[in-house]
């Protein structure tokens, strides 16, 4: 499981953050008896002594605690600060490295809603719902104090702050469905908006976009319907609630206005009183209006939990060093999940450093599938896929990018200038880069954009048509001379003049030592590969040198024999063993 110590280990922090703020609003709320008490005082002791010395006495005594009450308060401002804080250092990378892992692994979850969810989870940490419960805590407190300036005080605030505590649990029983489900029909929403402007192109062209909004609008106003409901509830509560404890408070004035003309109480702890049940009530009156935010904050943790604990993210922590590039492929068997049939079925070949091999097959033979398993995005069922012997999917992803080229099938160049996407994002040194643009024969065509090497690419930046696309993807496949270039359909965007820069580049590949598997379907590129793999559903049909295996592919069925590829009849049947194990 990805950083789930990680993710214990930061709401353990949050805890003891809490902690510590309930301590301090302990005191903060033993100072906020300072205004109640100094106003008996002066009404019980100054005016009827009409001593001055007093009065000053007890300002300066007030005033002091005011100020220990504003530094306290300061404190538990910073503490709920740090606590944001530390929410996004310790868990917004892990939170996007799961969100990757887990859409690479096809979940149908929605990943980058969790780094929206951990936003929202900083700004509840630092708004002032998050201080409700803290304050209910320390009522008691302040019951106490009321009990004993008199016993009726005390049980008629006590009787208050039962009557407001069952509101709001009226009002959580009421919302916390509606409310929640609006917080996930938000989610989706927000999904669904983030899709449509990716095909927007799409939409547009067939004119789309009436039928897109139309669904669109139809989940909006679910959302906004539970929404709705869930807020007229909590705020009908909300408003009763309120009026209510106006009435509480003038119930408590009365009282001491009897008490007082019966001498039972003094002028001075009647106004304290009446101060006082404000206190007693008032953290209620909150705890109402923010139970939404507690309910969506708990929410918005459940989904960061959830992607965190359920992405698996099993790799090496070791980097390793720079591999030669041998690559072994042993009775490799890839079930995806979910799934129930195999889609390779026990494939098994090895290359030796400064091999090209070609991938042929047809449509859904498994082939990009096994570019996949190749550089270590997928985990194999069963079997392996060695580089110098060590598991390409367990390998430290750093290291194993220092030594690897991948060019997809779907190029998806990322947001920034040409230089970040050919280094790979990285601050790698101009020759580096330049190096890697000859290689694939970009470099005169960068320089014929408007910014070269600066020119921004991404969604609302400069537009490179498929080909230019595919050929920055093979540059930034080339960058760093890797041992290991896995290339899926690099052809499929190219003009005959691109398709003879990537027999080149291959080519200069294969010249600096690097192995290379090229996944094709037009033969014209397979030309340049040293062995022929013919994948077949899921299986190898042929594997041997190039020209046997095209020679074999040409011959009619029952004479196909391949003299320098293994058995094939001997290795499907083994391979067909281990498809049965796995399954
Ligand atoms: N994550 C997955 N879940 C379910 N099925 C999958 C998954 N990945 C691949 N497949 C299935 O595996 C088969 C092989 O897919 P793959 O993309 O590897 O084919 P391909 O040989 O590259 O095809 P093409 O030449 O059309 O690109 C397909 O039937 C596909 O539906």
């Amino acid at each position: 499981m990805i950083d789930n110590a990680l993710l214990r280990g930061t709401l353990r922090h949050l805890g003891k953050g809490m902690v510590f703020s309930a301590v301090l609003s302990c005191f903060i709320n033993l100072l906020m008896l300072i205004v109640p008490l100094y106003t008996m005082q002066v009404y019980d002791r100054v005016m009827t002594s009409r001593s001055t010395d007093t009065l000053v006495m007890l300002a300066i005594v007030a005033v002091g605690g005011l100020c220990v009450y504003a530094v306290l308060d300061y404190i538990r401002t910073k503490v709920f600060l740090i606590m944001s804080d530390m929410i996004a250092r310790r868990l917004n990378v892990p939170t996007l490295q799961a969100a990757v892992i887990d859409t690479l692994h096809g979940s149908q979850r929605n990943s980058t809603q969790a780094i929206r969810d951990l936003n929202d989870l900083r700004s509840f940490i630092t708004g002032g719902s998050i201080t409700v419960p803290l304050e209910v805590m320390w009522v008691p407190m302040f019951l106490v104090v009321l009990f004993l300036l008199h016993p009726i005080y005390g049980w008629l605030a006590l009787g208050a702050a039962i009557f407001l505590f069952l509101m709001s649990v009226l009002t959580d029983i009421l919302t916390r469905r509606p409310l929640a489900q609006a917080n996930e029909a938000a989610a989706r929403s927000f999904s669904d908006i983030a899709s449509t402007v990716r095909n927007a192109e799409v939409i547009e062209a067939m004119g789309m976009l009436p039928a897109v909004a139309k669904r669109w609008e139809r989940s909006q106003y679910h959302m906004i319907d539970l929404l709705n409901r869930g807020n007229t509830t909590s705020k009908a509560l909300s408003a009763a609630s309120r009026s209510i404890r106006l009435m509480l408070q003038l119930a408590m004035i009365s009282t001491a206005c009897l008490l007082v003309i019966n001498r039972e109480a003094s002028p001075g702890s009647a106004m304290a009183a009446g101060m006082l049940i404000g206190r007693v009530l008032h953290p209620f009156e909150l705890l109402i209006d923010g139970w939404r935010q507690w309910v969506f904050a708990l929410s918005a943790l459940n989904r960061v939990r959830g992607l965190l604990n359920g992405t698996k993210g099993r790799r090496e922590s070791m980097p390793l060093p720079r591999p030669e590039g041998r690559l072994t492929i042993d009775r490799l068997v890839y079930i995806p999940p979910g799934v129930e049939r195999p889609v390779l079925k026990g494939i098994s070949f090895s290359l030796e450093p400064g091999e090209t091999l070609g991938i042929i097959g047809p449509s859904a033979a498994g082939k990009s599938t096994l570019a996949r398993l190749l550089v270590g995005i997928w985990e194999p069922t069963a079997g392996g896929i060695y580089l110098d012997g060590h598991s390409t999917f367990l390998w430290e992803r750093e290291s194993f990018g220092h030594s690897v080229g991948y060019l997809p099938q779907n190029v998806s160049l990322l947001d920034g200038t040409i230089r970040d996407n050919i280094s790979r994002m990285t601050e790698a040194s101009p020759l580096d880069v330049v190096n890697a643009a000859k290689m694939a024969d970009v470099h005169e065509m960068i320089g014929r954009l408007p910014f070269g090497y600066d020119t921004t690419i991404g969604d609302a930046a400069y537009s490179l048509s498929g080909g230019q696309r595919q050929r920055i993807g093979l540059a930034r496949a080339l960058f760093g001379n890797p041992r290991l270039l896995v290339l899926d359909e690099p052809n499929s965007n190219l003009d005959s003049a691109g398709e003879q820069a990537l027999l080149h580049a291959i080519a200069k590949a294969k010249a600096a030592g690097t192995t290379v598997v090229l996944i094709a379907h037009r033969p014209s590129v397979v030309a340049a590969v040293d062995k022929l793999l013919v994948l077949k559903d899921g299986m190898i049909d042929q594997f041997g040198a190039r020209a046997d295996v095209l020679k074999a592919i040409a011959a009619p069925p029952g004479a196909r024999q391949v003299a320098t590829a293994p058995n094939v009849a001997r290795l499907v049947k083994s391979e067909q063993a281990i498809v049965g194990q796995a399954s």
